[in-house]
């Protein structure tokens, strides 16, 4: 944890510690207690909006749901606040994972129209399952809260909120800070590209909404033992709304932003009750102008002014890079690394973009496919890694069957690629897109995550080590905490190859890397083909670069709609009739390939 985040947490203690002391009244701590509810709502939903870059506006209905099982358990089956947050925790949980759902198809407006629809529902059901809730009487009687036997009596529930948000913002903040906080970041940048280097994104999503429910479900079961009675018109839509500006004014994706937003969002009510009439009015135009001046939010945009002030160097230190031992990690598995189609077909409809292709990729090869544009280059790509499904045949590495595989799966069983119009995670460092690509190779688990275990710690350190060696390789140490869209097009591709190498691929796919490169950076990503194949990583290279693909390949495959017409050493498809006839439209003269296509 970095100084100024640890004095943040030192400092939030000290302030929940302070309050009880020296609040004037029984009505001042309630308030703040109010506030310590809400802010566990936005911490939560701050690791959905601000990781995954989804948004909810159901967290009321979530809300409403914890403090109704919550209830329920504690006037019906006597249960105390332990039992009675487990059970809401569930419950809640369970719902996180039905809202995920929708996230398989939709997103933006419709997840939001989704989300809407849950709270709306929730409090439906709430007003008209009068035999469970009490309908619009509501429910009453809700006993003190207790704690196995203890009456949580003075400040004994204080005690417990405050802890509870405190430990709620520290584990986020740690989730944050390690892989599953990097791969939802990834996930909400470039989808495509985090699912070629195994991270499951609907995994992620579902962890996202799951920690938004899980928060907002036991925020509900202290409101209602707070409250000792709840009713439907507690948890209406515009509280949903409330929840969702406490993350974004306060700065999504920040460690205390969702706190402050709440602290801000439950206080500026109160305080503008003076207004009367012009309450409301008060209210809405404060919101759009703190938003207009600072549109990442308080704590989102302080923390950029702070990065203006003191920037954080562009590259590593020297010694860093020097103790990571720069230079390609020799391929981790003592496989042959060899790709196998067999009748590899890939229709759309009725155009059959790929048809019964036969490639073999031998272990250590750079092995080019190539052909006309529309010849079905991409599409076997594509076929290959997971995007598309083959409509027939089977492709494999090593004698292991990968059909039907998903990308993530794919990518985990060892292949790695780029993309031919760069998918990087722009607004993540370079550092970071390294970082990223080695994530399949981490074994800590959720728990080592939120509580930064010496596990995590150390499987981070030797991720951190291998992706330094990765961007010496690659030339880019001095570029590492950049932000990715910041680099030069041709320091992009390389990024991307340092990226996919990250996750110690057996055979590494690059997809027209040569595509707006210079001559001479064309002749290092030569060099640096050689050397990645040398490793023992197998190269499936797509390319129109002719004077490329003479310089690096071992083995040519053509394709012309989407059939392999020649397959041979460059020297000998060179020259190949129907190579040539592809390219032309009728046999030409020997050489003019080279010429016509470079
Ligand atoms: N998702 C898709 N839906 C429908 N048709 C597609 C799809 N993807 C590709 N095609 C078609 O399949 C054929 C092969 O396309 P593909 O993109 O694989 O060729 P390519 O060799 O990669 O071409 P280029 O060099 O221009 O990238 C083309 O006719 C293309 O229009």
């Amino acid at each position: 944890m970095s100084r100024s985040h640890l004095l943040g947490f030192l400092a939030f203690a000290a302030l929940l510690v302070a309050v009880p002391l020296t609040a004037e009244n029984e009505y001042e701590l309630r308030l703040f207690m109010l506030f310590l509810i809400y802010g566990l709502i936005a911490v939560g939903l701050n690791v959905l909006v601000g990781l995954t870059g989804l948004v909810s506006l159901g967290q009321a209905g979530l809300f409403a749901l914890g403090s109704y099982t919550g209830a329920i358990l504690a006037v019906r089956l006597g249960a105390d606040l332990v039992t009675a947050s487990i059970g809401a925790a569930v419950v809640a949980a369970l719902f996180g994972v039905a809202l995920a759902y929708p996230t398989v198809r939709v997103r933006g407006v419709y997840l939001a129209v989704v989300t809407i629809a849950f709270g709306i529902i929730v409090e439906n059901v709430a007003i008209e399952w009068t035999a469970l809730t009490g309908g619009t009487t509501g429910l009453s009687g809700i006993p003190t809260p207790s704690v196995f036997g203890y009456e949580l009596t003075g400040y004994g529930f204080y005690g417990v909120l405050a802890a509870t948000l405190l430990l709620a913002t520290l584990a986020a903040h740690n989730l944050t800070d390690s892989r599953y906080g990097r791969a939802m970041l990834a996930v909400s940048q470039s989808e495509i590209a985090a699912r070629s280097l195994g991270v499951n994104a609907t995994a992620m999503r579902i962890l996202a909404f799951v920690a938004a429910a899980v928060t907002a479900g036991v925020a509900g079961v202290f409101y209602s033992f707070l409250n000792q009675y709840i009713s439907p018109d507690i948890f209406t839509f515009s509280d949903s709304v409330r929840f969702l500006l406490m993350v974004i004014l306060g700065g999504a994706a920040t460690t205390f932003g969702p706190v402050l937003g709440a602290f801000v969002l439950t206080y500026l009510p109160e305080y503008l009750q003076d207004f009367q009439l012009w309450q409301k009015f008060a209210y809405g135009a404060l919101l759009l102008a703190v938003m207009f001046v600072l549109p990442r939010g308080v704590m989102g945009t302080l923390g950029l002014g702070l990065k203006r002030l003191r920037p954080a160097a562009r590259g590593l230190d020297p010694a860093e890079v020097a103790a990571a031992g720069a230079g390609l990690p020799a391929a981790s598995r003592a496989t042959t690394a060899e790709l196998v189609t067999q009748g590899l077909t890939v229709r759309f409809g009725g155009l059959t973009a790929l048809s019964h292709a036969n490639v073999r990729v031998k272990g250590g090869e750079v092995h080019a496919l190539i052909g006309p544009n529309g010849a079905g280059k991409s599409t076997f790509v594509n076929a290959i890694s997971g995007v598309y499904r083959p409509s027939e045949g089977a492709f494999g590495i090593d004698g292991e069957d990968l059909t039907g595989k998903s990308q993530h799966e794919i990518a985990r069983l060892g292949l790695a690629r780029t993309f031919q119009n760069t998918e990087l995670f722009g607004e993540l460092t370079v550092l970071e897109n390294v970082l990223v690509g080695g994530q399949s190779r981490l074994r800590y688990g959720l728990v080592d995550a939120l509580l930064r275990t010496p596990r995590r710690r150390r499987e981070e350190r030797e991720l951190r080590a291998a992706a330094v060696g990765l961007l010496a390789f690659v030339g880019l140490t001095d570029h590492a905490n950049e932000a990715a869209r910041y680099l030069p097009f041709g320091l992009q591709r390389r990024l991307e190859i340092a990226r996919a190498l990250a996750a110690r691929p057996r055979l590494l796919l690059l997809d027209e890397p040569a595509a707006g490169l210079t001559s001479q950076e064309i002749d290092e990503l030569a060099a640096m083909i050689r050397k990645i194949a040398a490793s023992g990583v197998s190269v499936l290279l797509i390319e129109h670069h002719v004077d490329l693909i003479m310089a690096v390949a071992d083995t040519v495959t053509v394709l012309d709609y989407g059939q392999v017409i020649a397959s041979d050493r460059p020297g000998v498809v060179q020259n190949d009739p129907r190579v040539i006839e592809a390219y032309f439209g009728s046999p030409v003269a020997h050489g003019e390939l080279s010429e016509a296509s470079a």
